[in-house]
């Protein structure tokens, strides 16, 4: 089998080339508009599908399931563990990333994340993460990852994946991507941290430039290629009280490339990479971005009110 990324854990090399033709197979699906409209079921979480995500989802799941360094497949579309083999790694995914974008023509994407030695929902957590990032169904078919703390991007050409090492660190620029749907209930500090970063101190300083796909693979993407704050709070509404987004196959492989690039990620109160981990599909409220933007959110929660 054609090696596409020599991992710096060569046992990992198989599991990368399973993710990347996985990806290849839902692109030309979705270059070809397939599975482009709601599906009559609903994920492990209720939340409605779209014909794609079940594609998606089962695309990675058959590449996977060959390989025996693969000890068992997460994925947002399946309930619990999903034995493969008695393999070292485990992989977390959300299949189709953006699924309501993509209906209307937004780059979609999959997040991934590999685990070393995760036997119980518990141990998908940020300590035993080796690899995480995410695939980008755009223009054209890129993928975004870090292996271990080194950087990369991949780019398919219809034909071949060139990879190549991201250097330089998380890039800088006062951009926030943010719904900002729910700010009359989200918590009091945040709604003054929010207020802050758009002051202008009376049309003497630019506030902060709003961007938001709801795609989290687009909003990561401009994240590693031009810096930031990306969030997803929690809010004071039925469904949000831990925000939107998945611990286990968002938050965390997002937090861990970010991390590698020098960047950071808090729920609010601590890293999303020490979070305790108690259900594979739990959520979590999400900032990810450049250092002093993930420090400055963190001392507006310690100021309060929460
Ligand atoms: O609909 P909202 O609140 O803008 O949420 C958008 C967020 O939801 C997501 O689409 C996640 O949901 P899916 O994985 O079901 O697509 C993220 O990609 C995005 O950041
Ligand atoms: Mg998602």
């Amino acid at each position: 089998m054609t090696t596409y990324f020599n991992s710096r854990t060569p046992a990992l090399d198989g599991i990368y080339t399973a993710l990347f033709l996985a990806s290849e197979k839902i692109y030309a699906e979705l270059k070809k508009g397939a599975g482009l409209k709601f599906a009559t079921s609903s994920n492990e979480s209720g939340d409605d599908q779209i014909e794609l995500d079940v594609i998606a989802d089962e695309a990675f799941f058959n590449a996977l399931k060959t390989d025996n360094n693969v000890r068992y497949v997460v994925s947002e579309e399946r309930p619990g563990l999903n034995k493969i083999s008695d393999g070292p790694y485990s992989v977390a995914l959300d299949p189709l990333d953006g699924s309501k974008s993509a209906l209307v023509g937004i780059p979609s994407g999959a997040i991934f994340a590999i685990f070393e030695n995760a036997e119980t929902d518990a141990d998908f957590n940020g300590r035993n993460i080796v690899s995480g990032g995410f695939f980008v169904f755009g223009m054209n078919l890129e993928a975004y990852f870090a292996d271990g703390d080194k950087v990369y991007k991949g780019l398919f050409d219809g034909t071949d994946w060139t990879v190549m090492p991201i250097e330089g660190g998380l890039p800088s620029a006062d951009v926030l991507a943010i719904n900002g749907q729910n700010q009359m209930v989200w918590p009091e500090w945040l709604q003054r941290h929010y207020a802050s970063l758009l002051d202008t101190r009376g049309g003497t300083v630019k506030p902060h430039n709003m961007r938001w796909y709801a795609s989290m693979v687009s909003d990561m993407k401009r994240m590693v290629l031009q810096g930031g704050l990306f969030a997803y709070p929690s809010a004071n509404i039925k469904g949000y009280e831990e925000g939107k987004l998945r611990l286990v196959y968002e938050a965390i492989p997002m937090a861990f490339l970010i991390q590698a690039m020098g960047g950071a990620s808090t729920n609010g109160e601590q890293s999303i990479l020490e979070m305790p981990v108690e259900k594979l599909h739990q959520k979590t409220p999400v900032f990810i971005g450049e250092k002093s933007k993930i420090a400055a959110v963190e001392a507006a929660r310690k100021a309060g009110p929460v």
